[in-house]
């Protein structure tokens, strides 16, 4: 990745929105190309700038012309943009010459930007060619090497390889690793056209590992532009300041979600729709009050409320909550599960308030429905609660979903179902929770060390153990979670702030023990 160096003209005072530059062709059915990147980063929160390689005549139905624009005014337009706008990411969609793809190196190579997103743009998906055989050599030794991330599907993989067609997974891994080699730092290998699939299976290689990431296929023929959504939506991501991996998700998931609720409409007589980026904008109000990008230290003191406990402290649901943060609490999970629903709701909402006022997370425990209802950041759920799949889908994907886990095979099911971090225990014996399955330091050190994803310790967990909980160092182990030991108390600010103090102490040994090792 290229770093830029320091600026000289911008005002410190002035406040600098991420900004992604996509280098593509027009679409006139505006479901792809440069159309499709602007809503993507439209959508993203992020600016777009745009220099257009090639005008198109396309609709639904296929592309009827295409009118490749001078390299000399390609780099003319790229030159107008980098030089004068910070550009923190450059998209690439359709390069129709060599000489396109050789200016825009050379203008990167001159104007360095954070990173670099390929989308190796060769066939429309009405089939039509977009850029010839000729560009792969100049794709292979020049652009790939400077690419952070490359977003090729499986037959531009197979075009860049000069391979075979790609019908397997283990296909798709092997090209992952075969294209890593021209220098991207990341391949992402986009599976939507594996036959005899229900999932749409993306395959991520990063040089080291393999992550598979699957969802379940959305059944629509609105699929026009996906690519170049994904991409833009990763260069929006990565432009925001996430890692690629991250990137990699959020985009995925946002793609997911547009296309679900574009399934059924109806734009053009062609075989392929465009969708609609821009749901957001007609979906919940309450989104535009969301806290932003769920962050694992926020685990670090999770409280979890308790209606019985609140009943016979004679507190109401948003005071506990109020004195839990008051004490330092991070993150806050309403879990009633005795009360009705209309009195839910309202308790809900105004704990709310009281989360965003101090700028801690709110999540729901099982109810997914109070969660849209209010707007809360996201839920929490066990493993015979709504599946975490069906949660994401519902609630779209910047919500925060956590997971209830007792193995490792549950944390890799909660991983792939684009869950945000998992809830691991009962680490010791509980009475808050009926028959629950204590799985101990040791069940939660094996959950830990094969989770990808953050997790949050929970069960029986007070000052008297918390320390012994964080001991156990495993980078993924993030924080505690806890309902008794807060909750069940006369003060629960008091309390609060003395398990905080316990946790930090315990991070600080934690974090002292690594430098020495
Ligand atoms: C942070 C956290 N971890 C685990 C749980 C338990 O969830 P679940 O298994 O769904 O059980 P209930 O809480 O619904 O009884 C949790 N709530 N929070
Ligand atoms: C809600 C919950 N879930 C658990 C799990 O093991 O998944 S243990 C638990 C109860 C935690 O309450 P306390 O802090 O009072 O022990
Ligand atoms: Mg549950």
């Amino acid at each position: 990745m290229q770093v830029r160096g320091a600026s000289t003209a911008v005002d410190c005072s002035k406040m600098k929105i991420p900004h992604v530059l996509t280098i593509a062709g027009s679409d006139s059915g505006a479901g792809a190309g440069i159309q499709a990147d602007l809503k993507a980063c439209a959508a993203r929160g992020v600016y777009c700038s745009t220099v257009i390689t090639a005008v198109t005549a396309q609709n639904t139905v296929g592309v009827q012309g295409v009118n490749i624009v001078s390299e000399d005014f390609v780099a003319e337009q790229l030159t107008s943009v980098l030089s004068d706008m910070q550009v923190d990411v450059v998209k690439t969609g359709m390069l129709p010459s060599v000489g396109i793809v050789k200016i825009l190196c050379q203008k990167i190579r001159e104007f360095p930007v954070r990173a670099l997103v390929v989308d190796p743009v060769m066939v429309s998906t009405s089939g039509d060619v977009l850029a010839g055989a000729s560009i792969l050599p100049v794709f292979r030794e020049e652009l790939l090497p400077m690419a952070e991330i490359i977003t090729p599907n499986l037959k531009e993989a197979s075009a860049l390889l000069g391979c075979a067609h790609l019908e397997t997974v283990a296909d798709m891994r092997s090209a992952a690793k075969s294209l890593h080699a021209f220098g991207p730092r990341n391949v992402l290998v986009k599976g939507g056209d594996l036959p005899d699939s229900s999932d749409a299976i993306d395959i991520l290689f990063d040089g080291d590992n393999f992550y598979e990431l699957r969802s379940p296929r959305v059944k629509t023929h609105n699929t026009h532009g996906t690519g170049c959504s994904l991409a833009s939506s990763i260069a929006a991501e990565l432009a925001k300041g996430s890692s690629t991996f991250s990137a990699v998700k959020v985009a995925k998931r946002f793609v997911e979600t547009a296309l679900d609720y574009s399934k059924d409409i109806i734009i053009g007589n062609g075989p392929q729709g465009p969708f609609d980026h821009l749901l957001r904008l007609k979906s919940s109000s309450h989104d535009c009050h969301r806290l932003g990008v769920f962050n694992p230290s926020d685990l670090f003191l999770y409280a979890v409320t308790d209606a019985r406990m609140n009943k016979k402290w004679g507190r109401s649901i948003a005071d506990a909550v109020k004195a839990a943060i008051e004490g330092g609490a991070t993150i806050v999970q309403l879990r009633e599960k005795d009360v009705e629903t209309r009195d839910f709701l309202e308790s809900a909402k105004a704990c709310l308030e009281i989360c965003r006022a101090y700028g801690v997370p709110l999540l729901i425990n099982d109810r997914i429905d109070i969660a849209l209802a209010c707007g809360a950041d996201g839920v929490h759920v066990g493993q015979s609660d709504m599946p975490a799949r069906v949660a994401r889908t519902l609630l779209g994907p910047e919500k925060i979903i956590g997971v209830s886990c007792k193995t490792p095979a549950q944390a890799e099911q909660a991983w792939i179902d684009g869950a945000d971090y998992i809830g691991c225990g009962g680490v010791y014996p509980t009475n808050t929770k009926a028959n629950n399955l204590t799985v101990g330091l040791d069940g939660l050190k094996t959950v830990c060390q094969a989770s990808k994803l953050p997790i949050v310790a929970i069960g029986g967990i007070g000052p008297s153990n918390a320390r012994a909980v964080m001991e156990i160092g495993v980078p993924s182990l993030k924080g505690v979670a806890v309902v008794s030991g807060l909750f069940d108390r006369e003060c629960v600010s008091t309390e609060t702030r003395k398990l905080h103090g316990m946790l930090t102490e315990a991070r600080s040994l934690v974090n002292e023990k690594k430098r020495h090792n």
